[in-house]
Protein backbone atom coordinates (compact mmCIF):
# COMPACT_ATOMS: atom_id res chain seq x y z
CA UNK A 1 0.00 0.00 0.00
CA UNK A 2 1.73 3.26 -1.14
CA UNK A 3 2.65 5.57 1.42
CA UNK A 4 1.09 3.60 4.42
CA UNK A 5 2.24 3.75 8.21
CA UNK A 6 3.97 0.03 8.29
CA UNK A 7 3.77 -1.38 12.02
CA UNK A 8 6.79 -4.04 12.17
CA UNK A 9 4.84 -5.74 15.37
CA UNK A 10 1.19 -5.43 16.14
CA UNK A 11 -0.06 -7.14 19.64
CA UNK A 12 -3.99 -7.95 19.86
CA UNK A 13 -5.38 -8.24 23.49
CA UNK A 14 -8.78 -10.30 22.42
CA UNK A 15 -8.53 -12.58 19.18
CA UNK A 16 -12.05 -12.70 18.42
CA UNK A 17 -14.44 -10.48 16.02
CA UNK A 18 -12.84 -7.06 16.57
CA UNK A 19 -9.30 -8.09 17.05
CA UNK A 20 -8.68 -10.68 14.76
CA UNK A 21 -10.42 -8.71 11.69
CA UNK A 22 -7.85 -5.86 12.66
CA UNK A 23 -5.07 -8.49 12.47
CA UNK A 24 -6.52 -9.82 8.91
CA UNK A 25 -7.44 -6.53 7.42
CA UNK A 26 -3.45 -4.90 8.43
CA UNK A 27 -2.30 -8.39 6.70
CA UNK A 28 -4.49 -7.90 3.67
CA UNK A 29 -3.14 -3.80 3.25
CA UNK A 30 0.56 -5.22 3.89
CA UNK A 31 1.19 -3.04 6.70
CA UNK A 32 2.19 -5.23 9.19
CA UNK A 33 5.28 -7.38 9.90
CA UNK A 34 4.61 -9.76 12.78
CA UNK A 35 1.64 -10.08 14.78
CA UNK A 36 1.33 -11.34 18.14
CA UNK A 37 -2.18 -12.57 19.82
CA UNK A 38 -2.80 -12.18 23.79
CA UNK A 39 -5.71 -12.65 25.65
CA UNK A 40 -7.65 -14.97 28.80
CA UNK A 41 -8.97 -17.60 26.38
CA UNK A 42 -5.94 -20.31 25.33
CA UNK A 43 -8.45 -21.79 22.96
CA UNK A 44 -9.23 -18.42 20.89
CA UNK A 45 -5.77 -18.04 20.66
CA UNK A 46 -4.77 -21.36 19.52
CA UNK A 47 -7.57 -21.00 16.65
CA UNK A 48 -6.26 -17.69 16.04
CA UNK A 49 -2.95 -18.95 15.22
CA UNK A 50 -5.05 -21.57 13.28
CA UNK A 51 -6.54 -19.57 10.95
CA UNK A 52 -3.48 -17.21 10.00
CA UNK A 53 -4.78 -14.52 11.79
CA UNK A 54 -1.78 -13.80 14.28
CA UNK A 55 1.96 -15.27 13.90
CA UNK A 56 1.87 -16.28 17.49
CA UNK A 57 0.42 -16.19 20.54
CA UNK A 58 2.40 -14.63 23.57
CA UNK A 59 3.98 -16.31 26.32
CA UNK A 60 4.43 -13.14 28.48
CA UNK A 61 3.14 -9.72 28.45
CA UNK A 62 7.05 -8.79 28.61
CA UNK A 63 7.90 -11.02 25.79
CA UNK A 64 5.04 -9.68 23.60
CA UNK A 65 5.65 -6.01 23.97
CA UNK A 66 9.09 -6.37 23.69
CA UNK A 67 9.25 -3.73 20.04
CA UNK A 68 6.06 -3.14 19.73
CA UNK A 69 4.77 -0.92 17.13
CA UNK A 70 0.80 -1.02 17.79
CA UNK A 71 -0.92 -2.37 20.57
CA UNK A 72 -4.56 -2.94 20.16
CA UNK A 73 -7.12 -3.88 23.10
CA UNK A 74 -10.32 -5.89 21.44
CA UNK A 75 -11.56 -7.18 25.20
CA UNK A 76 -14.29 -5.92 26.69
CA UNK A 77 -14.79 -2.49 28.21
CA UNK A 78 -14.72 -3.55 32.09
CA UNK A 79 -11.20 -5.53 31.51
CA UNK A 80 -9.28 -2.37 29.81
CA UNK A 81 -7.99 -0.79 33.32
CA UNK A 82 -6.22 -4.47 34.04
CA UNK A 83 -4.99 -5.07 30.67
CA UNK A 84 -3.05 -1.53 30.72
CA UNK A 85 -1.62 -2.11 34.11
CA UNK A 86 -0.50 -5.29 33.58
CA UNK A 87 1.03 -3.46 30.30
CA UNK A 88 2.44 -0.50 32.03
CA UNK A 89 6.20 -2.55 33.29
CA UNK A 90 6.34 -3.36 29.91
CA UNK A 91 5.67 -0.42 27.65
CA UNK A 92 8.32 0.62 25.46
CA UNK A 93 8.51 4.67 24.55
CA UNK A 94 8.07 4.11 21.02
CA UNK A 95 4.94 1.36 21.87
CA UNK A 96 1.59 3.12 20.61
CA UNK A 97 -1.86 1.64 22.68
CA UNK A 98 -5.68 2.04 21.22
CA UNK A 99 -8.60 0.30 21.81
CA UNK A 100 -11.90 -0.85 20.45
CA UNK A 101 -14.03 -0.27 23.07
CA UNK A 102 -17.47 0.66 22.48
CA UNK A 103 -17.28 3.34 25.34
CA UNK A 104 -14.99 6.08 25.56
CA UNK A 105 -15.05 7.96 28.79
CA UNK A 106 -14.55 5.67 31.05
CA UNK A 107 -12.00 3.74 29.15
CA UNK A 108 -10.13 6.78 29.05
CA UNK A 109 -10.74 7.34 33.09
CA UNK A 110 -9.34 3.51 32.85
CA UNK A 111 -6.63 4.14 31.14
CA UNK A 112 -5.40 7.68 33.00
CA UNK A 113 -5.88 5.01 36.16
CA UNK A 114 -3.38 2.54 34.70
CA UNK A 115 -0.99 4.66 32.91
CA UNK A 116 -0.53 7.41 34.74
CA UNK A 117 2.60 9.49 33.37
CA UNK A 118 2.40 7.42 30.04
CA UNK A 119 -1.19 8.11 29.24
CA UNK A 120 0.25 10.27 26.20
CA UNK A 121 0.60 6.74 24.81
CA UNK A 122 -2.51 5.54 24.70
CA UNK A 123 -5.00 6.67 21.90
CA UNK A 124 -8.65 5.78 22.32
CA UNK A 125 -10.70 4.30 19.50
CA UNK A 126 -13.92 2.57 18.41
CA UNK A 127 -14.36 1.18 15.28
CA UNK A 128 -18.17 1.34 14.03
CA UNK A 129 -18.50 -2.16 12.79
CA UNK A 130 -19.34 -5.41 14.45
CA UNK A 131 -21.38 -8.25 14.14
CA UNK A 132 -23.61 -10.92 16.80
CA UNK A 133 -20.80 -13.62 16.32
CA UNK A 134 -18.21 -13.29 18.55
CA UNK A 135 -14.44 -15.69 18.51
CA UNK A 136 -11.70 -15.74 16.01
CA UNK A 137 -13.80 -18.30 13.44
CA UNK A 138 -15.87 -14.64 12.83
CA UNK A 139 -13.38 -12.62 12.04
CA UNK A 140 -13.30 -11.29 8.34
CA UNK A 141 -10.34 -9.33 6.59
CA UNK A 142 -13.60 -6.93 5.22
CA UNK A 143 -15.02 -6.18 8.38
CA UNK A 144 -13.98 -2.40 8.60
CA UNK A 145 -14.18 -1.44 4.45
CA UNK A 146 -16.11 1.24 4.33
CA UNK A 147 -17.46 1.95 7.60
CA UNK A 148 -16.30 4.75 10.16
CA UNK A 149 -13.40 3.73 13.05
CA UNK A 150 -14.12 6.86 15.91
CA UNK A 151 -10.72 8.05 17.41
CA UNK A 152 -11.34 10.20 20.72
CA UNK A 153 -7.79 11.35 20.89
CA UNK A 154 -6.64 12.85 24.88
CA UNK A 155 -5.56 16.49 25.15
CA UNK A 156 -1.81 14.45 25.87
CA UNK A 157 -1.85 11.90 22.81
CA UNK A 158 0.88 13.45 20.05
CA UNK A 159 -0.15 14.65 16.49
CA UNK A 160 2.21 11.81 15.82
CA UNK A 161 0.18 8.82 17.13
CA UNK A 162 -2.79 9.97 16.62
CA UNK A 163 -1.88 10.23 12.73
CA UNK A 164 -0.57 6.36 13.26
CA UNK A 165 -3.56 5.06 14.71
CA UNK A 166 -5.66 6.69 12.04
CA UNK A 167 -3.10 5.08 9.40
CA UNK A 168 -3.49 1.57 10.64
CA UNK A 169 -7.51 1.94 10.32
CA UNK A 170 -7.38 3.24 7.25
CA UNK A 171 -5.01 0.64 5.87
CA UNK A 172 -8.34 -1.65 7.15
CA UNK A 173 -10.16 0.41 4.90
CA UNK A 174 -11.74 2.32 7.51
CA UNK A 175 -13.28 6.15 7.18
CA UNK A 176 -11.25 7.99 10.54
CA UNK A 177 -13.41 10.43 12.32
CA UNK A 178 -13.28 12.07 15.58
CA UNK A 179 -15.28 12.65 18.26
CA UNK A 180 -14.99 14.42 21.88
CA UNK A 181 -15.40 11.19 24.35
CA UNK A 182 -18.76 12.09 26.08
CA UNK A 183 -20.19 13.27 22.82
CA UNK A 184 -19.12 9.78 21.75
CA UNK A 185 -21.19 7.90 24.43
CA UNK A 186 -23.93 10.39 23.98
CA UNK A 187 -24.08 9.33 20.03
CA UNK A 188 -23.75 5.83 20.48
CA UNK A 189 -26.02 5.31 23.38
CA UNK A 190 -29.06 6.66 21.19
CA UNK A 191 -27.87 4.45 17.98
CA UNK A 192 -26.09 1.46 19.30
CA UNK A 193 -26.57 0.75 22.90
CA UNK A 194 -30.31 1.73 23.44
CA UNK A 195 -31.34 -1.16 20.70
CA UNK A 196 -28.85 -3.56 22.05
CA UNK A 197 -30.55 -3.48 25.55
CA UNK A 198 -34.16 -3.26 23.74
CA UNK A 199 -33.36 -6.14 21.27
CA UNK A 200 -32.35 -8.22 24.46
CA UNK A 201 -35.57 -7.36 25.88
CA UNK A 202 -38.19 -8.09 23.55
CA UNK A 203 -35.91 -11.68 22.98
CA UNK A 204 -36.32 -11.91 26.68
CA UNK A 205 -39.85 -11.07 27.15
CA UNK A 206 -41.04 -13.48 24.63
CA UNK A 207 -38.94 -15.98 25.64
CA UNK A 208 -40.43 -16.00 29.47
CA UNK A 209 -43.97 -16.58 28.18
CA UNK A 210 -45.67 -19.97 28.93
CA UNK A 211 -46.28 -19.88 24.93
CA UNK A 212 -42.93 -19.13 24.03
CA UNK A 213 -42.70 -22.34 21.60
CA UNK A 214 -45.24 -21.37 19.77
CA UNK A 215 -44.32 -17.82 19.27
CA UNK A 216 -40.96 -18.50 18.12
CA UNK A 217 -42.48 -21.33 16.26
CA UNK A 218 -44.28 -18.35 13.75
CA UNK A 219 -41.50 -15.20 14.49
CA UNK A 220 -40.01 -14.46 10.66
CA UNK A 221 -37.98 -11.91 9.26
CA UNK A 222 -39.48 -8.97 11.05
CA UNK A 223 -38.81 -10.39 14.27
CA UNK A 224 -35.15 -11.95 13.06
CA UNK A 225 -34.48 -8.04 11.68
CA UNK A 226 -35.31 -6.81 14.95
CA UNK A 227 -33.56 -8.79 17.08
CA UNK A 228 -30.50 -9.96 15.54
CA UNK A 229 -28.09 -7.87 17.83
CA UNK A 230 -29.87 -10.14 21.01
CA UNK A 231 -27.50 -12.78 19.61
CA UNK A 232 -24.37 -10.58 20.38
CA UNK A 233 -22.18 -11.18 23.84
CA UNK A 234 -24.12 -10.80 26.85
CA UNK A 235 -20.85 -10.42 28.42
CA UNK A 236 -19.82 -7.32 26.19
CA UNK A 237 -23.00 -5.87 25.98
CA UNK A 238 -23.23 -6.33 30.55
CA UNK A 239 -19.80 -4.17 30.40
CA UNK A 240 -20.91 -1.57 27.76
CA UNK A 241 -24.36 -0.69 29.28
CA UNK A 242 -22.74 -0.12 33.05
CA UNK A 243 -19.68 1.71 31.31
CA UNK A 244 -22.14 4.17 29.54
CA UNK A 245 -25.19 3.72 31.98
CA UNK A 246 -25.65 7.64 32.33
CA UNK A 247 -26.19 8.47 28.81
CA UNK A 248 -27.91 4.90 28.49
CA UNK A 249 -30.60 6.08 31.18
CA UNK A 250 -31.11 8.77 29.46
CA UNK A 251 -31.94 7.22 26.37
CA UNK A 252 -33.65 4.65 27.63
CA UNK A 253 -36.25 7.36 29.70
CA UNK A 254 -36.92 9.29 26.28
CA UNK A 255 -37.65 5.89 24.40
CA UNK A 256 -40.29 4.78 27.39
CA UNK A 257 -41.72 8.18 27.35
CA UNK A 258 -41.95 7.61 23.30
CA UNK A 259 -43.57 4.47 23.83
CA UNK A 260 -46.20 5.53 26.38
CA UNK A 261 -47.34 8.38 23.86
CA UNK A 262 -47.61 5.24 21.38
CA UNK A 263 -50.06 3.38 24.34
CA UNK A 264 -51.94 6.45 24.51
CA UNK A 265 -52.29 6.86 20.82
CA UNK A 266 -53.10 3.16 20.54
CA UNK A 267 -55.41 2.77 23.76
CA UNK A 268 -57.56 5.85 22.17
CA UNK A 269 -57.30 4.17 18.66
CA UNK A 270 -56.00 7.14 17.50
CA UNK A 271 -54.76 6.01 14.03
CA UNK A 272 -54.00 9.22 12.89
CA UNK A 273 -51.35 10.27 15.47
CA UNK A 274 -49.97 6.47 14.89
CA UNK A 275 -49.76 6.85 11.37
CA UNK A 276 -47.83 10.30 11.69
CA UNK A 277 -45.09 8.75 14.19
CA UNK A 278 -44.48 5.46 11.23
CA UNK A 279 -44.57 8.00 8.88
CA UNK A 280 -42.06 9.98 10.22
CA UNK A 281 -40.20 7.15 11.88
CA UNK A 282 -40.57 5.53 7.67
CA UNK A 283 -39.12 8.81 6.61
CA UNK A 284 -36.14 9.32 8.64
CA UNK A 285 -35.23 5.57 8.10
CA UNK A 286 -35.40 6.11 4.26
CA UNK A 287 -33.35 9.21 4.34
CA UNK A 288 -30.71 7.40 6.91
CA UNK A 289 -30.39 4.61 4.38
CA UNK A 290 -30.33 6.43 1.26
CA UNK A 291 -27.24 8.47 2.51
CA UNK A 292 -25.56 5.31 3.34
CA UNK A 293 -26.29 3.78 -0.26
CA UNK A 294 -24.91 7.12 -1.42
CA UNK A 295 -22.36 6.92 0.25
CA UNK A 296 -21.22 3.93 -0.67
CA UNK A 297 -21.86 4.51 -4.17
CA UNK A 298 -19.39 7.44 -3.90
CA UNK A 299 -16.90 5.34 -2.30
CA UNK A 300 -16.74 2.48 -4.42
CA UNK A 301 -14.48 2.04 -7.53
CA UNK A 302 -15.45 3.44 -10.83
CA UNK A 303 -15.47 0.28 -12.98
CA UNK A 304 -16.39 2.15 -16.42
CA UNK A 305 -12.69 3.29 -16.92
O1 LIG B 1 -23.82 -5.18 13.82
C1 LIG B 1 -23.76 -5.50 15.00
O2 LIG B 1 -24.08 -6.60 15.41
C2 LIG B 1 -23.30 -4.53 15.99
O3 LIG B 1 -23.65 -4.68 17.10
C3 LIG B 1 -22.38 -3.46 15.59
C4 LIG B 1 -22.27 -2.26 16.50
C5 LIG B 1 -23.56 -1.43 16.36
O4 LIG B 1 -24.29 -1.27 17.33
O5 LIG B 1 -23.81 -0.94 15.26
C6 LIG B 1 -22.10 -2.70 17.90
C7 LIG B 1 -21.08 -2.34 18.67
C8 LIG B 1 -19.88 -1.66 18.15
O6 LIG B 1 -19.42 -0.78 19.09
C9 LIG B 1 -20.12 -1.06 16.86
C10 LIG B 1 -21.12 -1.46 16.06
Amino acid sequence: MAGAVVFDKVVIFGVGLIGGSFALALRTAGVVGHIVGMGRSKEALGRALELGIVDSVGDSIAAALNGASLVLIAAPVAQTEAILASMLPHLEAGTIVTDAGSTKADVAAAARRALGARISQFVPGHPIAGGESNGPDAAVANLYQGKKTVLTPLPENSAIDIARVAGAWTACGAVVRQLEPGEHDKVFAAVSHLPHLLAYALVDDIANKRHAGLLFQYAASGFRDFTRIAASSPEMWRDISLANRDALLGELDAYLAQLIGMRAMLAAGDGAALETVYANAQRARRQWTGAIEAAEASQAPDVTQ
